[in-house]
């Protein structure tokens, strides 16, 4: 679903935020993705979703090479990968329902088919009693799996997260994984950007670190423990 071949991203000719990085993850794959501030985390999510272009290497998302893009075609691509952020990025003037609705509701989606995919959707993050509700009132795991519905809505077969649990107690933290994990054992492609160290070592998932750039680390969370611990 995702593979990266040996891909290298320099800001402005000069700094060098990705160096020589290759993996590949596969239909219902789900790893993590870490590394201290500044190792290219954000960087690696960004070419995914087109919002950079690799200086050298190869990206490819589904199959297709990502440099022969053409620009009218990102939106396209960009409908095929679902996004969840730290700060979840709902809007306080509409209801859960309408949120969740907008990525159908911008590719033209029939009113009773939206209806019906909302649903489905809220209902896989345990919130479908709340759809009438404005998110201002929900607590901030509530919020961030209104987010995650609003990223599955579009059934996307590849879910990117950056720091999800960013602002969410360990055991909060631990219930959006496992939505994560849900989503991946159904054949979504999921990868997550985390820092929480405490967070990879709970879920024994595959776990790619980054460190200046370069990707230092790709295997099960206990191989990282030992190098830091
Ligand atoms: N648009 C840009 N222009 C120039 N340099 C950039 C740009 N975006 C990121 N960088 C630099 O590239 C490096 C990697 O940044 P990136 O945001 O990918 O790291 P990160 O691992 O996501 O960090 P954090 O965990 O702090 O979000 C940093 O040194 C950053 O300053």
């Amino acid at each position: 679903m995702i593979e990266f071949r040996q891909v290298t991203k320099r800001y402005e000719q000069q700094f060098t935020a990705l160096r020589g990085v290759s993996f590949a993850l596969g239909r219902g794959e789900m790893a993590f993705l870490t590394g201290h501030s500044g190792a290219g985390k954000s960087t690696l999510l960004k070419l995914i979703m087109l919002m950079e272009r690799a200086t050298a290497g190869q990206v490819l998302v589904g199959g297709q090479a990502l440099e022969k893009t053409p620009r009218r075609r990102i939106p396209y691509i960009r409908r095929h990968i679902g996004v969840v952020f730290q700060d979840h990025q709902l809007l306080f003037d509409r209801t859960v329902f309408d949120n969740v609705a907008m990525p159908l509701q911008v590719t033209g989606v029939p009113p009773n088919e939206i209806g019906r995919r909302v649903r489905a959707a809220l209902d896989k993050v345990g919130l479908l009693k709340k759809e009438q509700l404005n998110p201002i009132s929900l607590s901030g795991g509530e919020q961030q799996r209104v987010g995650i519905a609003r990223a599955v809505v579009n059934k996307p077969p590849l879910l990117l997260a950056d720091e999800p649990t960013g602002n969410l107690d360990p055991a909060l933290s631990s219930e959006i994984m496992d939505l994560f994990r849900e989503f991946s054992r159904v054949g979504v492609c999921v990868m997550v950007a985390t820092h929480d160290i405490g967070l990879i070592e709970t879920m024994a998932q595959r776990t790619l670190e980054l460190s200046g750039g370069e990707l230092v680390q790709d295997g099960l969370p206990t191989a990282l423990e030992t190098r830091h611990g």
